[in-house]
């Protein structure tokens, strides 16, 4: 844990949604419990909850076999005994019964703020992209609602103060944040942008998870382990994004596949977590992940909206 000391240490925060993720540092014992039932072919048959989404595959080929105590199970979710879990394609997340509306209709931008004060006051539930500068977070969002330029990708990296705020289908929030870990950004503007997000994490009443994105097509930076940890010392409700899992071939300085980089990357941020937190594997290129990151966001919105 020796990264961590240079962090800054705020206050514990309660979010009105940390019912949903409740990561707490722990060195809980490990088990291992495969589950076996996933065939390679089961898909989940459009059903009301899920709309017009289409089949949506459950498993991968070859099988993504995942731990028990590794999915990611939405609160009022039971585990039946005799079905096996409906999983989203590509990540831990079991399927629940809020799950719906996850379609995007209308996609516009609303506003830059440079506090969160300044931040949109009409209480529509919110997510934040955040990650590296270059992780592919303008691309995300791009791809998340079908439009190629909508949140600017010009912008210098390291220079941005401002938070992003996208109304979708006239209900709810994606928000765009600057990025993090700049290499040539000045020492005082990586002290700002601790400031100035972190403030928001900690005391945005309406976001209801945090996205971080983490480039699984190379290996886990420690300034990512750094922010992961952060976010979870502090109980701030988090969904990992893995991105640029198009690119496959491996690097010759020891590159792996995006699935080992996603297993290792878990691997490393699970003794900082109680409960394992969310994660879907993405393409920007491919939109792999795209349906699934708006299932998962449905239903984290559809239970905060209840809540
Ligand atoms: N192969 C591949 N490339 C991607 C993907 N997503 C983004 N990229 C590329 O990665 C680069 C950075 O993408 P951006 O979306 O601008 O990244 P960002 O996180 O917004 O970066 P900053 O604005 O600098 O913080 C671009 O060249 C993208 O084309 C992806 O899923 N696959
Ligand atoms: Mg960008």
């Amino acid at each position: 844990m020796a990264f961590l000391t240079h962090l800054p240490i705020a206050p514990i925060h309660h979010h009105s949604s940390s019912l949903f993720t409740r990561f707490v540092l722990s060195s809980k014992p490990k088990t291992l419990l495969i589950l076996t039932a996933l065939s390679s072919t089961s898909t989940i048959k459009p059903s009301s909850s899920l709309e017009t989404l289409q089949d949506i595959s459950i498993t991968e080929h070859p099988p993504l076999q995942i731990a028990k105590e590794k999915l990611f199970i939405p609160p009022e979710t039971e585990l039946s005994s005799e079905k096996p879990p409906r999983i989203l394609k590509g990540s831990n997340i079991v399927l629940s019964k809020y799950a719906r509306d996850a379609q995007v209709i209308s996609a516009e931008f609303v506003k830059s703020s440079v506090e969160t004060e300044a931040c949109p006051s009409d209480g529509s539930p919110e997510f934040a992209l955040v990650g590296r500068s270059n992780v592919g977070k303008s691309s995300l969002l791009n791809s998340i609602v079908k439009r190629k330029k909508l949140a600017l990708t010009s912008k210098k990296p390291g220079k941005t103060q401002c938070i992003n705020h996208f109304r979708i289908n006239g209900s709810w929030y994606l928000v765009d944040l600057p990025g993090y870990g700049y290499a040539s950004a000045p020492n005082e503007l990586r002290k700002d942008w601790n400031k100035f997000t972190k403030d928001y994490f900690l005391n945005r009443s309406t976001l209801v998870s945090v996205f971080l994105l983490i480039d699984a097509s190379i290996p886990a930076k420690k300034i990512d382990l750094e922010y992961a940890s952060w976010l979870g010392q502090n109980q701030v409700p988090m969904t990992i994004i893995f991105t640029k899992c198009d690119k496959r071939k491996k690097k010759k300085n020891g590159g792996k596949h995006p699935e080992e980089n996603v297993q290792d990357f878990q691997d490393l941020i699970s003794e900082y977590f109680e409960a394992v937190p969310p994660w879907i594997m993405t393409s920007s290129v491919t939109n792999q992940g795209r349906d699934e990151i708006l299932l998962h966001m449905s239903q984290l919105r559809n239970y905060w909206l209840k809540h």
